[in-house]
């Protein structure tokens, strides 16, 4: 199956916040959009009331997307398969899910973690598990908050494809009124964009939490992305990559908005709730109190120096409350600021 340019059958997989406004964008855009939902009834729901009630209530799902729980149905004639699930399970999901994607198929990955124990990128996780080549995978990053989304406010973003072509037909796919998306061929720079900053947010968020304001804030983002350019780029990322929209603009939406969820779990630790309390409080996933832990090693695994993450990694293990990191990041032995 040969990835079009204009309008084509597109499976998302995962019916979360992100893939149901993900598919709202390639809806606009023309494409025949099929959701697989894990659950049955969230299927129901799309279909019969037009509405994902668990996740974004009270928005209208236009007529261009159905919803299934059976993935087969999802995959059939699909020549785009776009990844939505939390970056911890797509491992398990691929390898019941690898069978029935179409040959040539191009899998874009929407999320943004790194997995424990491998530390790989999701990308990684896709050609393992699947045996597509580098340009069969594409990555959509960028400053996209769901809701916004879903909304129709208007937001950029990056595709991201090792061949430019593809990126560029995926960018045709998904171009709608509201949703720009521009093409990149930095796959790596983009995920770790992607992945870093939801550990940024939960810092920011552990700030905000503590009463802190717009000094501690800027100082987390401005020392969080140098954090991120230093391990992206040691892994050949691009460095202009986390100066565009999957790095310094994901970072700023996520560190400024209440509705980014990594920022808000922050913000809970911060204000004394523990990581168990704020688990059983959401159904929602906050990547980077998982992905923390493996930009942590991955990082040390490159020799690089990753303060932020070990520090967020520490307060969610329990090692650090929220008042020492921030203690602790004051005290850190003194450097030049482009060290
Ligand atoms: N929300 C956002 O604004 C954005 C999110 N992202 C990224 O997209 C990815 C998905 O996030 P998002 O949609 O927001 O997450 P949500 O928490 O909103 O939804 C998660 C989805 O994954 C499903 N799911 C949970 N566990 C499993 C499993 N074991 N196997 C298969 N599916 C499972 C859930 O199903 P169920 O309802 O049955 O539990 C639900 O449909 C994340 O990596 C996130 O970082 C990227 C950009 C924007
Ligand atoms: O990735 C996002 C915005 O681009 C969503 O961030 P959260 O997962 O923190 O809600």
């Amino acid at each position: 199956m040969t990835l079009g340019s204009s309008s084509g059958k597109v499976a998302v997989l995962g019916a979360g916040s992100w893939g149901t406004s993900f598919s709202i964008v390639l809806a606009d855009a023309g494409n025949d959009v099929t959701v697989w939902a894990r659950r049955e009834e969230v299927a129901e729901s799309i279909n019969e009331s037009r509405e994902n009630v668990d996740y974004l209530p009270g928005v209208e799902l236009p007529a261009g997307i159905g919803a299934t729980h059976d993935v087969e149905k999802a995959l059939h004639g699909a020549d785009v398969v776009v990844l939505a699930t939390p970056s911890q399970t797509l491992r398990a999901n691929l390898a019941t899910w690898a069978p029935y994607v179409e040959d040539d198929a191009v899998l874009v990955s929407l999320m943004k973690g790194v997995e424990l124990g491998t530390l790989n990128r999701m990308s990684e996780v896709i050609a393992q598990e699947t045996g597509a080549g580098p340009e069969r995978i594409a990555v959509i990053s960028g400053p996209n908050l769901a809701k916004e989304i879903a909304r129709r406010e208007p937001a950029a973003s990056v595709v991201a494809c090792a061949d430019e072509s593809v990126a560029k037909r995926l960018q045709q796919r998904c171009h709608s009124p509201a949703f720009r998306p521009y093409t990149s061929v930095d796959v790596v720079g983009c995920e770790l964009g992607g992945a870093y900053k939801n550990v940024i947010g939960l810092a920011v968020g552990m700030a905000v939490g503590l009463g802190f304001g717009d000094n501690t804030t800027a100082s987390l983002i401005t020392r969080g992305l140098a954090e991120t350019a230093r391990l992206a780029t040691r892994l050949g990322a691009n460095p202009l990559t986390l100066m565009g929209l999957a790095g310094l603009g994901d970072l700023v939406a996520t560190c400024s908005s209440p509705l980014s969820r990594n920022r808000t779990f922050g913000e809970k630790l911060g204000q004394g709730r523990t990581v168990e309390e704020i688990y059983a409080s959401t159904r929602q996933v906050a990547e980077g109190a998982k992905s923390c832990s493996s930009l942590r090693a991955l990082a040390a695994s490159h020799g690089v120096d990753a303060p932020i993450a070990e520090h967020v990694d520490d307060v969610v293990a329990g090692r650090l409350t929220t008042q020492e990191m921030m203690n602790s990041f004051i005290a850190r032995d003194t450097k030049a600021e482009t060290d």
